[in-house]
């Protein structure tokens, strides 16, 4: 089912989300269904379940690379390594919707995480994969992208997507 994505500003998105404990369930794997349709429906190329108001540590993804469709899931997801360099990147988020701006991040991460069918997989990210991972883990820590840029900047995101929500 699609579910409402919570946009900024709301507390909620500032929580620290829980590990799965348990491994990953049929109920897991239908929280994660749901994710990935709500992403589709956005658009976007992420999504963290902290945006649908489930502070699990868990992430969907669908980069979209040649127009085919590639879901990844990622469950208890850590970086394990980043590299020293960083690349920029004009990021946007489906909780602070139509605010882009650039952020620098590191190039390259290793990542470790629980898939769909709950096997535990070590892998190497790097362009856009790298960018969007870090976003997403920035979501289970209660990280927004727009707490990357200056306070100034930030506020005025926040209040574009007030004026949004207003004209909605
Ligand atoms: O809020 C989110 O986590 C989703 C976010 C992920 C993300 C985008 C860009 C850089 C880092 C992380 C989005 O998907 S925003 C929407 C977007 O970027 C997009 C939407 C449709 C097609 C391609 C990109
Ligand atoms: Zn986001």
């Amino acid at each position: 089912a699609i579910r409402e994505i919570i946009t900024v500003p709301n507390p909620l998105l500032k929580q620290i989300s829980k590990p799965v404990e348990g491994g990953v369930t049929d109920a897991l794997r239908a929280l994660m269904d749901d994710m990935l349709e709500t992403m589709y429906d956005a658009p976007g190329i992420g999504l963290a379940a902290i945006q649908i108001g489930e502070p699990v540590r868990v992430i969907v993804m669908d980069l979209q690379e040649n127009e085919e469709k590639h879901p990844r899931y990622f469950v208890n997801p850590e970086i394990v390594w980043a590299s020293e360099d960083t690349s920029p990147y004009d990021e946007g988020c489906l909780s602070v919707p139509e605010v882009y701006d650039e952020v620098l991040r590191p190039a390259r991460v290793k990542i470790k995480y629980l898939n769909y069918q709950g096997e535990e997989i070590i892998e190497d990210a790097d362009g856009l994969y790298a960018t969007c991972i870090q976003h997403e883990m920035d979501h289970l820590n209660g990280v927004l992208f727009i707490d990357h840029l200056s306070k100034l900047k930030r506020d005025r995101a926040i209040t574009k997507v007030k004026k949004l929500r207003r004209a909605a």
